[in-house]
């Protein structure tokens, strides 16, 4: 088995993929999907997990790029940057959505990212806005991004316009295209068809379905 496929297994049997044309699932952004990719449910998987992490710190170290903190994504992407950053022997830092608004007003907790060269560590990249804050938050705080790492993508154009005024590189370990061949088989003939053309326009998809409901009401 190829190090993809087996990746991309592993989020099958972790659970982490979850599939529903019927009542799909809103996206951070407000997109409606029928495909749901919750990272989180790896947590609860060391030994899978561990083998996740395993390969994205070879990725990093494969990639050459020098990095002096590892800072990831409130919240799903904090605890795999804490494990990257334990393997890499790099200060942590992660960045919230916002400034909290009570203790010491931080946006960014942890390690101080002024005048560092900074990873920046997501676990899913949908339209990469909330990548965007984080970049723009390091960016305001004097640290400079140097390359972004999801676990997750699902190669939005929407993504790639967000990404392309920051220059800065964003990989992923997996794409939602090595997981859409193991995911077809679980799925009824019905399922598959409105997962198809999801995977061909996401926007139009959404829109879609947004008027059949509201036909229906
Ligand atoms: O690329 P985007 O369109 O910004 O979407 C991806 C983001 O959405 C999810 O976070 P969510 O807002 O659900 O919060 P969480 O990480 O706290 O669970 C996910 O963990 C990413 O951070
Ligand atoms: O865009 C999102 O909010 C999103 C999509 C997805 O598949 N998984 C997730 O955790 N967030």
């Amino acid at each position: 088995m190829n190090a993809k496929v087996e990746l991309a297994s592993i989020y099958i049997e972790c659970g982490a993929i979850a599939i529903d044309p019927i009542n799909p699932f809103t996206w951070s952004s407000g997109l409606r999907s029928p495909i749901y990719c919750d990272n989180r449910k790896l947590l609860g998987y060391p030994k899978e997990r561990n083998q996740i992490i395993h390969e994205l710190v070879k990725a990093i170290q494969n990639s050459g790029e020098e990095i002096d903190v590892i800072a990831g994504c409130a919240t799903a992407g904090i605890p795999h940057a804490a494990w990257v950053s334990e393997q890499l022997q790099l200060p942590m830092a992660y960045v919230r959505g916002e400034k909290k608004a009570h203790g010491r007003g931080q946006q960014i907790e942890g390690a101080d990212v002024t005048g560092k060269r900074v990873l920046v560590l997501e676990d899913l990249i949908s339209t990469g806005k909330s990548v965007a804050k984080v970049l723009e938050a390091i960016t305001e705080a004097g640290g400079k991004p140097v390359v972004v790492w999801s676990l997750m993508t699902y190669e939005l154009e929407a993504a790639q316009e967000t990404f392309a005024k920051w220059g800065v590189p964003v990989h992923s370990l997996l794409a939602f295209s090595d997981l859409y061949p193991l995911v077809k088989e679980s799925l009824s003939e019905e399922a598959f068809i409105h997962l198809q053309s999801w995977s061909k326009n996401p926007v139009t998809w959404d829109e879609v379905y947004r008027e059949n409901q509201l036909a229906k009401s």
